[in-house]
C-alpha cells in the first residue's frame, strides 16, 4: 500500500519526514487552509525532494493558469482536486503534463454513481471525510460506505487516518484501495507534522506490507 503525507509547509519538518520515505507528499495551495504553505516553502525545497517522492499539489476551486504555475514552479507531479472541479476542468489540467487526483467528500448517502465521469479524465480518486472544510477535518467517515464503488480508479482513502485508529486502517481492504492519505492526526501544529509520531506509524505501514 502507498503512503502519502499531506499538508507539509515548513523546510525543516518537510526534509525530515521525507527522509521516512513516504511514497507522496501533498502541499496545500488553498489560501483559505491552516497549511496553506505560502511563502513558507521554497520552490526548491519541494523540487530538491527525492525523484521517487511523489509531490502532490492540492487545490481548492483555483485556475487553471494558477495551478500550471505552481506546478512549473514547484516541479509538482500531481494536482489534488478538492473543490467542485468539473470533469472537463480536470482534463485540462491533466493535459498541462500533471497527474490528478480528484478529491470527493463522502459521508451518508454519497452517491458514488456521480465520480463515474471523472474516471476517463483523473489518474486516482481521493476518498476523504465530508465535513465543514473542504479537506483537513481530522474526521474518518464510514469506510464500509467505499463498497459501493466498484472502480475503475484506485484511490486515495482519507479523512482522519493516524496511529489512533491504524488497526482499523491496516484492516480494511477494497479492491481499489491504492494508498493511505494521513494529514492531520500526524500534527503538532497545523502543517507541522511530528516526526516521531510520522516515523511510527511508517514503521507500522511498512511492516505490514513486507
Ligand atoms: O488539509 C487541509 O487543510 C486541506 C485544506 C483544503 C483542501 C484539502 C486539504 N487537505 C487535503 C488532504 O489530502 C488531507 O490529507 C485530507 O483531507 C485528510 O485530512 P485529515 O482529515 O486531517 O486526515
Amino acid at each position: 500500500m502507498k503512503i502519502k503525507v499531506c499538508g507539509m509547509r515548513q523546510a525543516g519538518n518537510l526534509a525530515a519526514i521525507a527522509g521516512l520515505d513516504p511514497d507522496f507528499l501533498g502541499f496545500i495551495f488553498s489560501p483559505k487552509s491552516a497549511r496553506y504553505m505560502g511563502e513558507m516553502l521554497e520552490p526548491c525545497h519541494v523540487k530538491s525532494l527525492p525523484a521517487h517522492i511523489g509531490r502532490i499539489g492540492v487545490f481548492v476551486d483555483d485556475t487553471l493558469a494558477s495551478i500550471q504555475a505552481a506546478s512549473i514552479s514547484f516541479g509538482l507531479d500531481y494536482a489534488q482536486l478538492h473543490g467542485h472541479e468539473t470533469p472537463a476542468f480536470c482534463q485540462q489540467v491533466r493535459a498541462t503534463g500533471l497527474g490528478v487526483i480528484k478529491a470527493f467528500a463522502v459521508g451518508p448517502g454519497f452517491d458514488f454513481s456521480s465520480v463515474a465521469a471523472y474516471a476517463p479524465v483523473c489518474d486516482y480518486f481521493l476518498f476523504d471525510t465530508k465535513g465543514e472544510l473542504p479537506g483537513g477535518n481530522g474526521q474518518a467517515f464510514d469506510w464500509q460506505l467505499l463498497h459501493a464503488y466498484q472502480g475503475p480508479l484506485p484511490f486515495f482513502l482519507g479523512g482522519g487516518l493516524g496511529p489512533a485508529n491504524l488497526s482499523e486502517v491496516l484492516a480494511f481492504r477494497h479492491p481499489y484501495l491504492y494508498a493511505f492519505d494521513f494529514n492531520s492526526q500526524l500534527e503538532t501544529a497545523p502543517g507541522l507534522k511530528d516526526v516521531a509520531r510520522t516515523r511510527d506509524l511508517l514503521t507500522r505501514l511498512h511492516e505490514q506490507a513486507a
